[in-house]
């Protein structure tokens, strides 16, 4: 608004003339100088030259809206965006549908947790035909780690889907929708990003997934390399292509544990963790934190946080506009991820942020052979 042109706004044309002439070209120009600075510049009447900004003011002013008006927009907005659902009933109630569509959504949790194989679903969900509940798009997901197993995507198919996976050839046209890459440094992965915003314009993407966001970070600062500064681009990026292509992002992220120097930085944290440790030794997986920083954080609207505790797998809703922080009991099966209960236990304070991994290995041994 405020780049209109003077000569566009409608005012008398002798006194858009002389804003023209004293190089005074859009209305953020003539908005940006008091009253009394125009008068000198113009050489005009105080009376003209309040009349002129009151015009210009009043033109670029953006309507004035109603509160009942933004819910409208907003309810219009979600129904042209959506939710991709989970298929886990009690998850995609508490995120008004699934997985929204225009923002960023983070998966975080120890390794072997299950992010991929809830990445993977998600796939496959956004893959499946709009008759059975699908998006019927293509997903572009950005193998980091070189962890996406076709045999396991088909696995999952086939025992949540049978119907679908049972007719001929439908196995290889969902597989043929999800389109893989595999970028070796953050350099590559910029290069991924630009064909990915072009791919967003021309094709049917329903889905984008970077699995893991963290693992191209942390392999930068291998190197010697501030990652976490050059990584800032990133984010904005990402966040963009959210929302212009209005599709889900979906991006895991690992975790760390939380390491002296680091404590003191956050002081407060730091005198908390110290007490709790001293209170209870088992605890002391509660000092593992997300692996990207704080910006990264900021820039996703919902987070999941994937986490064991005491053997028991759990899935938490820890950030989200719409719903109070839950917690989900959740199992691994042939079929994929699968909630123990629909029912969310609501959390409370430091425990919605918290990352458990109590117990973790009982499963892992159990079940933790990666198929390829
Ligand atoms: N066919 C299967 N049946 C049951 N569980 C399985 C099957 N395949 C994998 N899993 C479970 O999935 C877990 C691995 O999950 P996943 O690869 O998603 O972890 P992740 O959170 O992505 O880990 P990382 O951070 O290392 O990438 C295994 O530990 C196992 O428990």
């Amino acid at each position: 608004m405020a780049n209109k042109l003077i000569t566009q706004l409608g005012l008398p044309k002798w006194i858009a003339n002389i804003f023209t002439a004293r190089n005074i070209i859009t209305a953020k120009d003539a908005l940006s100088l008091t009253e009394f600075e125009l008068m000198e510049l113009l050489d005009v009447g105080l009376a003209d030259v309040s009349r002129a900004v009151a015009h210009i003011s009043e033109v670029v002013c953006p309507p004035c809206q109603t509160v009942l008006f933004l819910m409208e927009q907003r309810v219009r907005n979600e129904s042209l965006a959506g939710h991709l659902p989970t298929r886990l009933k009690g998850l995609d109630e508490a995120l008004s549908g699934g997985i929204p569509f225009g923002v960023l959504t983070e998966l975080v949790g120890p390794a072997g947790i299950g992010k991929t194989q809830f990445c993977l679903k998600l796939s496959l969900l956004a893959s499946l035909p709009a008759n059975c509940g699908g998006l019927d798009g293509h997903v572009i997901f950005i193998d980091v780690e070189s962890k996406f197993s076709s045999r396991r995507l088909i696995e999952i198919g086939v025992k949540s889907f049978p119907e679908i996976f049972h007719k001929k050839g439908m196995a290889q046209e969902m597989a043929g929708r999800i389109l893989i890459l595999r970028p070796t440094s953050l350099s590559e992965f910029t290069e991924s990003l630009h064909q990915i915003k072009v791919s967003l314009l021309q094709q049917q993407v329903k889905l984008l997934i970077i699995d893991s966001m963290a693992a191209l970070v942390l392999r930068e600062n291998e190197g010697g390399y501030s990652g976490q500064q050059a990584f800032g681009w990133h984010v904005s990026f990402i966040k963009s292509l959210a929302e212009f292509s209005r599709i889900p992002v979906v991006v895991t992220n690992q975790v760390r544990s939380q390491i002296g120097d680091e404590a003191h930085k956050y002081s407060f944290q730091a005198a908390q963790n110290h007490l709790e440790k001293k209170a209870d030794p088992a605890t002391y997986d509660s000092h593992l934190v997300a692996a990207l920083g704080i910006n990264w954080a900021h820039a996703v609207t919902i987070r999941l946080v994937l986490e064991a505790k005491s053997g028991q797998r759990f899935i938490k809703l820890a950030k989200s506009p719409i719903s109070p922080p839950l917690a989900f009991p959740f199992s691994i099966t042939s079929s994929g991820i699968v909630l123990l209960s629909d029912d969310g236990m609501e959390l409370k304070g430091p425990e919605i942020n918290r990352i458990h991994c109590q117990g973790q290995n009982a499963f892992l041994n159990f079940h933790g052979e990666r198929l390829q």
